[in-house]
């Protein structure tokens, strides 16, 4: 077994399990050059079988989106039996938790948390890439009450760009669109903004919008499109709600019209601004002086090897060097001393 971590213990202090699914499961980390938390996606490739392909969709989709409200890729390890996703940490558990425990949230929580998701799609469909499996389940908080997207392995990047229709059908069905369910040819951003209606009905009420333990049923009020709208919802969010949990995807809202919507600028008066915060072409100085020092390299030659993004420990380390950077704490690797210090304890 230690074989199999060996890579993993080299960088990464393991620490307890936060989630696990069907084919994998992830524990929470230290990275030690840095000391920063990380979530690890711990995948045995044999249990995998057949979905070892939705874990390469996940990968190669997250190493092409960087967006403050999407989880972050660090680094990828894969030994002979294992794939480890080295993956960014949100110390506030699922949005479908934080709703649970309070219910129901307000129009103004559910706003500022629904701009968040539309920001993310927003970028995500502009990219030519469709979620498709939206819910509460896959939203993270982090410790600054940001929401991170995760869960890529049923995205889909069409060929012939969003355009192109696709016909496998995926995700849960409860947030599926009926268009996807009817098993027709279906676009996946349109089907994404349908789970996006049923997000916000999820985030307003505290319940689902179309539910039955009988699929037949379930698919039937899917495909029926209506659904109950309690007196505690304002005016403005049935509108909203009407133009998302449209049933003809010819007639539902996209997500550029989302942007400006009377609904998501109300009380902040501002559209929802979904380029990325982070620019990937031009690396941070700091960060390059700080890890070719370390490492006795040129920064020519450290900024050479960072351009590669091999999404190997120098990917890592640029990535949380600067997420430590943004948090206004001292860009640093651990000097060997305290980082063999943090790897066997305290002599
Ligand atoms: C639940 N929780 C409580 C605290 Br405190 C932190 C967490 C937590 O999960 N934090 C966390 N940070 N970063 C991650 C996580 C969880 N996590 C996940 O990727 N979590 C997903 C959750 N999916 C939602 C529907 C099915 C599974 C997961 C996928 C496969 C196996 C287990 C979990 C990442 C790695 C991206």
């Amino acid at each position: 077994v230690v074989e199999e971590y060996s890579e993993v213990a080299r960088h990464y202090r393991i620490k307890e399990t936060v989630g696990s699914g069907g084919f994998a499961k992830v524990k929470r980390a230290v990275h030690l050059p840095t000391g920063e938390i990380v979530a690890i996606k711990i995948m045995d490739k044999a249990a995998l079988g057949s979905d070892l392909p939705r874990v390469k969709t996940e990968i190669e989709a997250m190493k092409n989106l960087h967006h403050h409200h999407i989880c972050r890729l660090y680094q990828v390890i894969e030994t002979s039996r294992k794939i480890f996703m080295i993956l960014e940490y949100c110390s506030g558990g699922e949005l479908f938790d934080y709703i649970v425990q309070r219910d129901r949230l307000s129009e103004g929580e559910s706003r500022t948390f629904f701009r968040q998701i539309v920001s993310a799609v927003a970028y995500m469909h502009n990219l030519g890439y469709a979620h498709r499996d939206l819910k509460p389940e896959n939203l993270l908080i982090d410790d600054e009450q940001n929401l991170k997207l995760i869960d890529f392995g049923l995205c889909a990047k069409p060929k012939g760009g969003m355009s192109d229709h696709l016909y496998t059908c995926c995700g849960s069905p409860a947030y599926a669109a009926p268009e996807l369910i009817a098993g027709k040819s279906y676009m996946g951003s349109e089907a994404d903004l349908w789970s996006m209606g049923v997000l916000l009905y999820a985030l307003l009420n505290g319940f689902l919008p179309f539910d039955d333990d009988n699929i037949g049923m379930l698919y039937r009020k899917i495909k029926a499109g209506k659904y109950d709208t309690p007196d505690w919802l304002s005016p403005d969010s049935l509108i909203l709600l009407k133009q998302l949990l449209q049933v003809d995807p010819k007639r539902r809202i996209t997500v550029d019209k989302l942007l400006n919507h009377s609904w998501i600028t109300n009380d902040i008066g501002v559209p929802v601004e979904w380029h990325s915060k982070h620019q990937m072409s031009v690396l941070d100085e700091d960060v390059v002086t700080e890890m070719s020092v370390h490492r006795k390299v040129s920064r020519e030659t450290m900024k050479a090897e960072l351009e590669k993004w091999n999404y190997d420990y120098l990917t890592a380390a640029y990535f949380l060097l600067l997420k430590k950077k943004t948090s206004g704490r001292p860009v640093r690797l651990q000097i060997l001393y305290f980082y063999y210090q943090s790897l066997y304890g305290p002599p």
